[in-house]
């Protein structure tokens, strides 16, 4: 597991290695700028060939004195480099004082005036880097004071990622403005045309949630994460058996840090999920069919099949040891001609929900699957009776939709179902909450997705996946696990009709081999991403349950 960390927690793990006496304030400052300086040649080797000129843009905390420390290490390497200060010299926190005294041996800094940077720096000025010091994980309120600036920095970043001449922007630890824990602009309507966004960010010991929620990774450019010294990232062995794509980890400068023991896990934690966890989780043990569980599926009515299908061949090829489709009697025939593998029941008496009652007498059904293609009247009628039968149940779609508008299914809701809402569906069940999240962030820390579906799993009372290319999994407990599909691990294909069914379709087939919602929607989220990495452009949802064998052989 690796931590995702929280402004208030990154503070905490300082302190703590502050106390300890293994580091000083003014130790781990100087890693991070020499972090910054060592991304930059890692990421733009030519910059190291030969001198260049900077821009350095240091705010009133800390943030601006690793801007300082990074200033002095550029002029070391023979750079020009023009300071700027965003606030009084007077005021800097110590440490940050020092570093600002020492770069005033060097260079003068100027007072940041927002007017000259009205289109300055530019393609035309010959610098190669501005680095944005400002502000990092101290932001609390909104940072609208530099228009001018943000707009330099915006147009800087976009011609540079597409490849032209312009100065790259280097954040350092985020962009000025995003909040670290949320992804969110503070304070901003239209937040990306006026954010000073960066073509690379710099964060240290581990990524922040802001880096990889919301507006976090478009905003970020590509994230490298500088090991501070700080201790250990990542469960022990973890790292060496596997570490989670979609960032890359810089070694500590100079080889410090080393792997002490870091802090336990918290229940306030978010994890990120990892491929040896995964692997862990769909490992198969020998045994027979119905050792690895019966999942059923809850199918559509005539021509409505198709998502309950794509739903089974998901918890098939996942390892469920067997899989049944049920469906209205009308249906039968139209899936009979479509599943071979996969056994099918139609929903034969007085009523499907009293059949589907006779059905769950089979005590080996131990996952059901409810809303893929179902019908919302047809998902009113069969939620009673599927969620009386207190199976693992994963609930997607249009029985979201037959939740959402009816508190008393919504209050037989148990601990064994898991919720699979995208945000559309998030906010028909959860409209407060999803107002919340929609409400313009105006205090830093921003109310983030992690809160809103730690807050949606407690109101539940079951575990909630949020979808999205930042899928977050809650449970009722408060732990929570985020599935970033973004940077290096972005699957943009993945947005194709039926991907959500084979999704649900994962989840429970991993439900019916036994493990518990948390873990399967921890699980189904990674390998749903990587189905989709391992197949690339021009995915087709069937192609999903299809490329699984490939990524399970990868995980081994
Ligand atoms: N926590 C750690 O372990 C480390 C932190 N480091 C750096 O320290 C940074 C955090 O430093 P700070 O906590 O000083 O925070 P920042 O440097 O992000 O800025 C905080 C200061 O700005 C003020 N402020 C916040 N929002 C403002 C706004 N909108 N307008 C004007 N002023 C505002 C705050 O009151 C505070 O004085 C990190 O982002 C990182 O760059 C590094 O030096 C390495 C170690
Ligand atoms: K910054």
């Amino acid at each position: 597991m690796t931590e995702i960390l929280t402004s208030a927690q990154m503070r905490a793990i300082e302190a703590a290695a502050i106390a300890s006496g293994r580091v000083t304030g003014l130790e781990l400052m100087e890693r991070a700028g020499q972090g910054v300086v060592e991304a930059v040649f890692a990421e733009w080797p030519a910059l190291a060939a030969a001198p260049h000129r900077a821009v350095v843009l240091c705010g009133p905390g800390s943030n601006g004195g690793d801007g300082f420390v990074v200033a002095r290490l550029l002029k070391g390497w023979g750079w020009e480099v023009e300071v700027f200060l965003y606030g009084e010299p007077g005021k800097l926190p110590p440490d940050a004082r020092v570093n600002y005294e020492r770069w005033c041996g060097m260079g003068a800094v100027l007072p940041l005036d927002d007017e000259r940077f009205d289109g300055w720096p530019n393609a035309a000025s010959g610098h190669a880097v501005i680095v944005d010091a400002i502000f990092g994980t101290g932001l609390v309120r909104p940072y609208r004071a530099h228009r001018h600036l943000a707009m330099t920095l915006n147009s800087c970043q976009s011609l540079s990622r597409k490849g032209g001449p312009s100065p790259k922007v280097v954040a350092v630890d985020l962009p000025s403005g995003l909040c670290s824990n949320s992804g969110r602009w503070l304070g901003d309507d239209q937040p990306l045309d006026f954010a000073p966004l960066a073509n690379l960010t710099v964060s240290f010991h581990a990524p922040k949630l802001g880096h990889l929620l919301a507006d976090g990774p478009v905003s970020c450019g590509r994230l490298v994460v500088a090991d501070i010294g700080l201790g250990q990232r990542l469960a022990p062995g973890a790292e060496a058996r596997a570490r989670p794509a979609g960032w890359a980890f810089a070694p500590a400068p100079g080889g410090r840090g080393g792997r002490e023991p870091g802090l336990p896990p918290r229940q306030d934690t978010v994890e990120a999920i990892a491929q040896a966890s995964v692997a862990q989780s769909v490992a198969k043990a020998a045994g027979h069919k119905y050792t690895h569980g019966h999942a059923l599926i809850l199918s559509g009515a005539v021509g409505r099949g198709g998502a309950a299908r794509l739903a089974a061949r998901g918890a098939l090829r996942i390892g469920a040891g067997l899989v049944t489709v049920a469906c209205p009697p009308s249906a039968l025939i139209e899936n009979a001609a479509r599943l071979d593998a996969i056994m099918l029941r139609p929903l034969r008496g007085e009523s499907e929900a009293e059949a589907l009652a006779t059905l769950l007498e089979d005590a080996r059904i131990n996952a059901l699957c409810l809303g893929p293609g179902l019908g919302v009247e047809r998902a009113r009628e069969l939620l009673p009776v599927a969620l009386a039968a207190k199976r693992a149940t994963v609930l997607d779609a249009d029985a979201l939709t037959a939740l959402a508008g009816d508190p008393a299914l919504f209050a037989l809701l148990h601990a064994s179902c898991l919720l699979t809402p995208h945000a559309g569906e998030f906010a028909r069940l959860f409209p407060d909450i999803a107002a919340k999240l929609a409400a313009p962030a105006t205090t830093g820390p921003a109310y983030s997705k992690v809160d809103a579906t730690r807050e949606a799993a407690a109101r539940a009372g079951c575990t909630v996946l949020l979808k999205g290319p930042d899928t977050v999994i809650a449970a009722p407990s408060g732990r929570a696990a985020l599935n970033a599909a973004v940077y290096d691990r972005a699957a943009p294909w993945l947005a194709t009709a039926g991907a959500g069914d084979v999704l649900a379709g994962i989840l429970t087939g991993l439900l019916a081999r036994g493990l518990e919602p948390f873990s399967a929607a921890s699980t189904a989220a990674w390998l749903h991403v990587e189905a989709a990495r391992s197949f690339g452009p021009g995915l087709i949802a069937e192609d999903l349950p299809e490329q699984l064998p490939a990524v399970l052989r990868n995980l081994s």
